[in-house]
């Protein structure tokens, strides 16, 4: 919780000017009582009209100034709140933006969703309930009771007895409650995962006819978000009921010993009236203060949930001694005994990789699914660092080249063709930043979109839907690669990025890529791509088990020569390998 109202620092002035209004709105709730006591004991009981109307004047001037106390503090109330929201929210975005994968897999992307959302919610309403009456509650209980002390020390022992009692039973349901309203965040995570995962696969629940089946694990998720909340809420509503209980019996125990102090002359009825006015003003405050609590509890939960995720340390950054602004002449790739084992997994993926791509070179990677080709890709842009061996670019081994720097000179195509909200223009011009039409219009046509984009009904102002979902497979693909082409990168990563392509297309596009100084990298399982590639990397469960260019694996790879006869035909591959 200290880390996160670490945030309130910028707004020191506002929170002190808040607090302060609080302390004055506290004055004035104070001193009532003591001017009732004297209006009752020297006005009514002495027939004296003067003193009323004087110390009744004086308590609407005051009660006025709480008044404006009251209005100017929820403004800065509300300032500070918000900017304390804006700046966490902020912060949390930033870092979440620097994680690694390896962090990713921490925190599932609902959960991160809920901290930014539903906990700095959390969060930002305590702060603005925590500046409007939260401290006017603990004040207010130790104002008071100082002002039962002063108008009869006596009468006010039995307050002065109850008020510990009451500390220790709030900070117990606090620390429970805290417990309890972290899990029910945890169980609005499992609620926003189903929902996340419902809509982004929307299409494929109604081709599989699986809404009753969702709508079923749905229900579940919910019942158990509001199972825990109830549970949470019921113990916490334990509070409300104990606390008028005890401050009821503190009341009926000064209403018995005062009646008898008033007879036996040890106290007026003023005071008695005025203490009984403090332990019900009391009373009121911890009643406030029971929902504070409950705020507390909640937001107590949420501070540790975003504490988590602002303490997590990215476990993929710059070495200390990095060379900064590499410029990468050629864009040679090479892997020296490259060994990768992700995260979360015990065995590792990739083992003993080696090869070398000169600059210029299309390198096509040919395996079976689940053979390493992604993740082979990932280690080049260091999304992922490797166990083992070095990756060099250019000779420099890429651990030594500021991460900024390297993944700018990368374009890389991911396997889903993920668009962003938007018109193609601006899609497009995510690849660069400040990138002119003319640079945008090139882009597209070597991606060979240009055309279609011309056909779409405002060109390249056309707005592409939530993940694109008013465009067809390939064009999508033919938009992420005239994306990563705007970059003019040195290395270009294609994965699978030309599986929904024609032939007569992906032919154009391949070409046009040459247009290209890059060292390009497709994954395929098309051998028409690798037919067009320098030189084809096999992949078999880890493991580089084949190199050559079409003719020599033809001839030499047993694995190519079963593919391109599961593309092609046993004819057609005896053809081929006679007519070498
Ligand atoms: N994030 C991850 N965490 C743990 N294991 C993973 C992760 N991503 C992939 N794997 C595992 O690594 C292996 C290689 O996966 P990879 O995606 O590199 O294969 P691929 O050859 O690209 O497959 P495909 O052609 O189907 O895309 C698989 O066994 C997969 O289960």
């Amino acid at each position: 919780m200290l880390k996160v109202l670490s945030f309130l620092k910028p707004y020191r002035i506002a929170v002190a000017v808040a607090l302060f209004l609080t302390i004055m709105e506290l004055f004035v709730e104070l001193f009532q009582p003591l001017i009732m006591a004297r209006i009752i004991d020297h006005g009514i009981m002495e027939g004296d009209l003067n003193t009323v109307l004087l110390w009744g004047g004086i308590m609407v001037g005051i009660s006025l100034i709480a008044f404006a106390s009251g209005i100017i503090n929820s403004f800065y109330s509300a300032h500070v709140s918000q900017n304390f929201g804006f700046d966490i929210r902020k912060d949390l975005f930033e870092k979440v933006q620097a994680f690694s994968f390896a962090n990713f897999n921490r925190f599932p992307t609902s959960s991160l969703i809920t901290r930014m959302t539903n906990d700095i919610t959390q969060l930002q309403n305590v702060i603005f309930m925590g500046l409007r009456i939260a401290l006017r509650a603990p004040l207010l209980v130790i104002g008071g009771t100082i002002m039962a002390l002063i108008v009869n020390a006596k009468l006010a022992l039995i307050l002065l007895l109850t008020i510990p009692f009451l500390v220790c039973f709030l900070i117990w349901i606090l620390n429970r409650g805290g417990t309890l309203f972290r899990s029910v965040q945890d169980r609005l995570d499992g609620v926003n995962n189903v929902m996340q995962e419902n809509l982004a696969g929307i299409r494929l629940i109604k081709a599989f006819l699986r809404r009753k089946h969702e709508s079923k694990r749905f229900g579940v998720s919910n019942q158990q978000l509001m199972d825990r909340t109830v549970s949470a809420l019921r113990f916490m509503e334990l509070t409300m009921p104990i606390l008028l209980l005890v401050m009821n019996l503190a009341i009926i125990a000064v209403l018995w010993f005062g009646s008898r102090e008033v007879t036996a002359g040890g106290a007026s009825v003023g005071e008695v009236v005025a203490i009984v006015n403090y332990i019900t003003r009391i009373t009121g405050a911890l009643t406030v203060f029971s929902f504070i609590i409950m705020g507390v509890s909640r937001a107590r939960a949420s501070a540790n949930r975003v504490t988590d995720v602002l303490d997590t340390d990215i476990d993929l950054i710059d070495a200390e001694n990095v060379t900064p602004n590499t410029r990468f002449q050629q864009g040679s790739v090479e892997f020296k005994q490259v060994g990768f084992r992700y995260p979360s997994s015990e065995s590792a993926v990739l083992e003993e990789i080696s090869f070398k791509a000169d600059a210029g070179e299309t390198i096509a990677i040919l395996g079976a699914t689940g053979s390493g080709k992604t993740s082979l890709f990932q280690l080049i842009p260091r999304l992922y660092d490797v166990d083992h061996g070095r990756i060099l670019i250019d000779g420099l081994d890429i651990s030594m080249v500021k991460l900024k720097d390297l993944r700018q000179q990368i374009g890389y195509v991911p396997q889903e063709a993920l668009l962003f909200t938007g018109t193609v223009r601006e899609n497009i011009a995510w690849g660069k930043e400040q990138a002119t039409m003319e640079q945008i219009v090139e882009a597209a046509t070597a991606a060979q979109i240009h055309e279609t984009i011309m056909k779409l009904p405002k060109q390249y102002d056309t707005v592409v839907g939530q993940k694109g979902v008013n465009l067809s497979g390939g064009q999508k693909q033919r938009l992420s690669i005239a994306r990563a082409l705007i970059r003019n990168p040195r290395i270009l990563l294609l994965d699978d990025s030309t599986s929904a392509l024609d032939l007569k297309t992906e032919a154009k596009l391949l070409q046009a890529i040459k247009e290209y100084t890059c060292t390009t990298f497709i994954i395929t399982q098309k051998i028409s791509t690798s037919i067009e590639a320098d030189r084809i990397l096999i992949i078999e469960e880890g493991r580089l088990i084949a190199e050559g260019n079409h003719q020599e694996l033809l001839k030499d790879s047993d694995l190519y020569q079963r593919i391109f006869q599961s593309q092609f035909g046993e004819e057609e591959l005896k053809h081929a390998q006679t007519s070498q």
